[in-house]
């Protein structure tokens, strides 16, 4: 290793020694966490199933950055290039849409043979399996309304479709030796004022009922359910909201899946990790951006991704978390995306775990706000930097910004010759 990233994390060490923290742990701690890249940022949410049909459930992406994966082994190969320039040993998300076939069939035919594709090249990476199944970008989506629709009809439909993704997962888990966590997110809502939120609340609490009849070993998957404020189309009222899931999952035992960008744009999702996982056993997180609206931004290093990664560290509530991220900017190479997203994820985790965390509580139980306030201000320029480049380097990543030019290189070579 370079002996300038070397000398500078002794030296670091030493700092966080001084608080009492053991830096080689933390980064042993790092390792073991597996962020779930979502497939979805390659190819601007289009999937391989309907090549022609437009994004819809009241979510959009906007650019068009040449270069977006339009075949699954496009896709694969870009995420293999993000994923060789991000440290760690992680998962991929997949949507329905993304099946590996060349069959004709809809949503609610799909069986696990129609993305074996995908679990043979997760194998042979070492990598873990999500899913998701596809509840928008179909004509039974049209109307705005999926497990809630009024007629059984499309109802039905989709609960056949939530069924099939949930075999799908629970091969994937099995395959794979280690759980698939599979996320349920339905657009359905109204962009006007509606007369009865009630029914359509009863009936998706009905259909997930359904699909969820049968139980499935969660060694091999994990139930998740999203909810959302509002979206475009759906902006005065959302049968999935935030009340309806939580009132779902607690009943139900299933994972609750917080999105960033799903709240009122002041409302922080960081605040609500301890206060949720008290009642739900599991939680998803969709780590975004949001921009005045969910609008999906590459995630930053930002207050709020900062606050994530400190609740989840500072109340041992990692192993209770399943972190996956959700945007899509087609305005900027589709890798790079991924790349910077993924890396401030990790990064944000290791600041979290480079604070004295029982020195800091004790600091609060006596009431010395003043040291709290301090201490916490002063460990923000405390160099987690030369840490981050170390452990980079010690996982055979590029360290810093030297990432980029492998990016860069990869686009002129692959992404333009598309
Ligand atoms: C494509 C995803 O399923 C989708 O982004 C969902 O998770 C969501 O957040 C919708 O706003
Ligand atoms: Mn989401």
């Amino acid at each position: 290793m370079d002996t300038k990233i070397l000398n500078s994390y002794n030296i670091a060490k030493e700092m966080y020694a001084g608080h009492g923290i053991d830096v080689d742990e933390a980064l042993k701690k790092l390792a073991e966490i597996k962020i779930s890249l979502h497939c979805w940022q390659g190819d601007d949410v289009r999937g391989f199933l309907f090549k022609d049909k437009e994004l819809s459930g009241g979510i959009a992406v906007t650019g068009c950055y040449p270069g977006r994966a339009g075949t699954p082994d496009e896709l694969r190969q870009d995420l293999e290039k993000a994923l060789s320039l991000i440290p760690g040993k992680h998962k991929v998300n997949l949507h329905a849409i993304y099946a590996d076939t060349d069959e004709s069939i809809d949503l609610d035919e799909l069986e696990p043979k129609h993305f074996q594709g995908w679990v043979d090249w997760a194998k042979e990476q070492g990598l873990g399996l999500d899913f998701n199944p596809t509840c928008f970008s179909h004509p039974k989506a049209e109307e705005g309304f999926t497990l809630s629709h009024p007629d059984p009809d499309i109802r039905d439909f989709w609960i056949r479709h939530c069924k099939a993704s949930r075999n799908i997962a629970e091969h994937f888990g099995k395959e794979l030796g280690q759980p698939c966590v599979t996320n349920f997110w339905v657009p359905d809502g109204y962009k006007d004022i509606p007369v009865d939120r009630l029914s359509p609340r009863k009936r998706l609490k009905e259909s997930l009922d359904e699909v969820f009849r049968e139980e499935i070993d969660t060694r091999y998957n994990i139930d998740a359910v999203e909810s959302k404020l509002f979206g475009i189309g759906s902006e005065s009222y959302v049968v999935g909201s935030h009340e309806f899931y939580m009132g779902y999952a607690m009943s139900r035992g299933k994972a609750l899946c917080l999105d960033a960008g799903h709240f009122h744009p002041t409302e922080m999702i960081s605040n609500k990790i301890s206060s949720i996982l008290m009642y739900v056993d599991q939680l998803l997180l969709h780590v975004s951006r949001p921009v005045r609206w969910d609008s999906d931004h590459v995630v930053i290093m930002d207050d709020e991704l900062l606050e994530i990664a400190r609740e989840l560290v500072r109340g041992d509530l990692l192993s209770r978390t399943h972190i996956g991220l959700d945007f899509f900017d087609g305005s900027i190479n589709h890798i790079a995306a991924w790349v910077i997203g993924t890396r401030n994820t990790i990064k944000a985790l290791l600041r979290a775990m480079l604070e004295p965390v029982a020195k800091l509580k004790e600091l609060e139980l006596d009431g010395d706000f003043t040291s709290r306030l301090a201490l916490t201000e002063e460990l923000k320029s405390y160099p987690f930097g030369a840490v981050w480049d170390y452990y980079c380097a010690s996982q055979g990543t590029p360290v810093r910004e030297e990432w980029l030019a492998e990016v860069k290189r990869y686009e002129q070579e692959i992404l333009y010759a598309r």
